[in-house]
């Protein structure tokens, strides 16, 4: 691929429309995921940008009186379509809530129990797979002695990492973050985004941060949201240096948000 060549989109909204009843959430969001890259969205409390992420799992329809409209692309797929597997396409996209949330179980059955759902997977293999996925969210040697015991013993910041973990041992392709470090000190934070930085070369991240030192950190593109409405995408680069929007500009110096 030559180096300017743009990537294909892993992930894609086209006239995205959203409602919580009648409150009309979000207004014609169109806006590609390119593969294997960082995408952030920002943006001021309340623009949408996590109602944006839980379309892209159905999340919502767990809950009565949400509903989408438009087309999300993924893999040559709308998964807005009625009949989308959903159990298989939230192990394909993948989600990391802001608080860690690790089931009450062991460290290891917390990423083996969404394998199990999946796969059919020997014993040695699971081993495999959890050591796997513990090292690359560079857990492993802080855990390697305890997978047994429960995963609540465990300090935010790892229970974080291992969530990440467990999201990405069923292999997915996608991983959609909601401000995942927001409960996190300064070192964990920083964990998670050197994390961040390496497992982009095998997914497609799209990561909802209020901080713009994080975006700026980590991201390839950024997207600025405000009021439901996406107001623009571009290289996390020029959105920090040279914004086409104004209310970009406002946003990113700090003057509304
Ligand atoms: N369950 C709900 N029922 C009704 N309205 C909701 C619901 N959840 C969110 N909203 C509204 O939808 C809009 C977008 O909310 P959303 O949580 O996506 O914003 P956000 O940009 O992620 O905000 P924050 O940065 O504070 O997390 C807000 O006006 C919010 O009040």
């Amino acid at each position: 691929m030559a180096p300017h060549q743009a990537k294909p989109a892993a992930l894609s909204a086209r006239q995205l429309n959203f409602y919580y009843g009648d409150f009309h959430a979000l207004h014609d969001i169109t806006i590609d995921y390119p593969d294997r890259t960082v995408t952030a969205m920002i943006g001021p409390s309340g623009c949408g940008k996590s109602t944006l992420l839980r379309v892209f799992n159905r999340i919502y329809e767990l809950y009565p009186n949400q509903r989408a409209t438009g087309e999300v692309f993924f893999d040559g797929l709308n998964i807005l379509e009625s009949d989308i597997n959903l159990d298989v396409l939230r192990a394909r996209i993948g989600m990391v809530f802001q608080k860690p949330t690790p089931f009450p179980m062991s460290i290891y059955d917390n990423i083996a129990f969404g394998v199990r759902l999946h796969e059919k997977v020997s014993k040695a293999d699971m081993d495999e797979r959890v050591e796997n996925v513990l090292t690359k969210v560079a857990l492993w040697n802080e855990v390697r002695d305890r997978l047994k015991a429960p995963a609540t013993g465990l300090s935010g910041g790892q229970q974080q990492r291992l969530c990440i973990a467990r999201s990405i041992a069923t292999q997915p392709e996608v991983l959609l973050l909601d401000e995942p470090t927001s409960a996190l000190d300064p070192i964990s934070t920083a964990r998670i985004e050197e994390l961040l930085d390496e497992l982009k070369h095998d997914y497609t991240i799209a990561i909802v941060t209020h901080s713009m030192q994080q975006a700026a950190r980590c991201a390839d593109r950024v997207a600025f949201f405000y009021m439901g409405r996406l107001v623009e995408v571009d290289t996390a680069d020029k959105i920090f240096t040279n914004p086409k929007q104004r209310q970009t500009q406002d946003y990113i110096t700090g003057r509304f948000g």
